[in-house]
């Protein structure tokens, strides 16, 4: 097996976008060495009140920073542009604002912030009073839909590990009904569509909700998902997961829902990977990660059920869950594999070729990619995400 190298250092940087607001609306900022590049990105604004928890999110999901750490972190006085370049599918620029930004501040661009912006994520922390941060969130959506009417708008209820099961379904609903009530005051509720997310960085929900949200900036979605789709047909897979592996955010994953324990275990597979393959993996000279085509992993768990790990490319890797009776097949899936890697390949070449230097992520068209090189034997794959929700092993065998 070879090694993957965490790419963070090399990924993404905090890029000091200047004081706010004298130098705001910025065509470049400091350690930008390429800013038309860089600027056509789609664009996640993250906003919400002081200490909501903003940067902690970005630093912990995009950064590696381990969750009790960011109690050290300062408060933003300056709106960070931080530029995430993890694979040719995730990228995009995260704009974090700080708490106490004023929207009535003159010097304010309305234009300049939400125009190019793919969405904005509004976070609200659930252990405080949220009556202010509600009252900032309807302004800022409806100020942003005014500018942009294709910015998706995310709400993160964010620090719900302090709460309790009932009292996180009781806040959820408290926030979205308030929410809902502001907007079709202010006349927005037909037009507005908000998201809500139960966020804590202290398990995954973050980069679930995060994976969400960067879905919705991947206009090829609908491809990769047909071709998730397919390979579990022909290959009696329960679910799998195309995987950002320096994020361990999923950019697709195939019809069936999702169940959070499903994600949890494949994210865990990532990291004993990445940490095996940083003791073990043998790098190349020259090269920042130091996996191939090759590398690949297999646990098998104590409930009957195998979790596979393919590399895709060098940044996404390909997670599955099957049955381990299904897994006797191991040759067909690879084959299977190998098809898929391809087709995905051909999304990525379609994506290039179309992408136009001035897009925002809504005006890259999906291309059409089947995988009907895809073999199927006559294997059926049980349907639903996954039959072991009442059955996670307590340990890896
Ligand atoms: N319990 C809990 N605390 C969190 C969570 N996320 C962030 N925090 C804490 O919240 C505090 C504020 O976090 P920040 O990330 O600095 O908040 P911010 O929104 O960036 O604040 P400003 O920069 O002032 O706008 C820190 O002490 C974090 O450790 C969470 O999910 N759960």
């Amino acid at each position: 097996m070879s090694s993957y190298q965490d790419e963070e250092d090399g990924a993404a940087f905090d890029g000091q976008a200047g004081s706010f607001p004298k130098e705001f609306g910025y065509g470049t900022f400091e350690g930008d060495q390429d800013s038309q590049t860089v600027d056509h990105k789609p664009r996640i604004l993250l906003m919400g009140l002081r200490r909501s928890g903003k940067s902690s999110i970005q630093k912990v999901v995009f950064h590696k920073m381990s969750p009790n750490e960011t109690l050290f972190l300062e408060s933003t006085n300056k709106i960070v542009k931080d530029d995430i370049n993890n694979s040719s599918f995730v990228q995009f620029q995260i704009w974090d604002f700080p708490g106490q930004i004023d929207f009535f501040d003159t010097c304010f661009d309305f234009d300049t912030i939400f125009g190019g912006c793919g969405a904005l994520v509004f976070v609200i922390d659930a252990q405080d009073d949220y009556i202010e941060a509600l009252n900032k969130l309807n302004l800022f959506v409806t100020k942003a839909f005014k500018v942009n009417p294709n910015i998706k708008f995310e709400v993160f209820i964010h620090k719900v590990d302090g709460l309790g099961d009932d009292s996180k379904m009781e806040c959820q609903r408290d926030i979205h009904q308030r929410a809902m009530d502001d907007l079709s005051d202010s006349g927005y509720d037909q037009q507005i569509h908000l998201s809500f997310h139960l966020t804590s960085i202290y398990d995954h929900s973050i980069f679930e909700a995060f994976s969400k949200v960067v879905q919705k900036l991947i206009t090829q979605l609908p491809a990769l998902e047909n071709l998730l789709n397919i390979l579990n047909t022909n290959s009696a897979i329960e679910k799998s997961f195309l995987f950002d592996v320096v994020s361990k955010i999923y950019i697709a994953t195939d019809s069936t829902p999702v169940d959070m324990q499903s994600y949890e275990l494949c994210c865990d597979m990532i990291d004993v990977v990445i940490d095996l393959s940083s003791i073990y993996g043998v790098k190349e000279e020259f090269e920042l990660a130091a996996f191939d085509e090759q590398s690949s992993s297999l646990i098998k768990l104590n409930n009957g059920t195998v979790l596979y790990l393919r590399e895709v490319n060098k940044f996404l890797a390909l997670v599955c869950i099957l049955r381990e009776d299904n897994f006797d097949h191991k040759g067909l899936i690879d084959y299977n594999f190998l098809c898929f890697r391809n087709a995905i390949q051909q999304v990525f070449e379609l994506r290039n070729k179309n992408q136009s230097p001035v897009t925002n992520s809504s005006a890259v068209g999906s291309p059409v990619v089947n995988g009907s090189n895809l073999i199927g034997e006559n294997l059926s794959p049980t349907s639903g995400g996954g039959d072991n929700e009442n059955n996670i092993p307590s340990r890896l065998d």
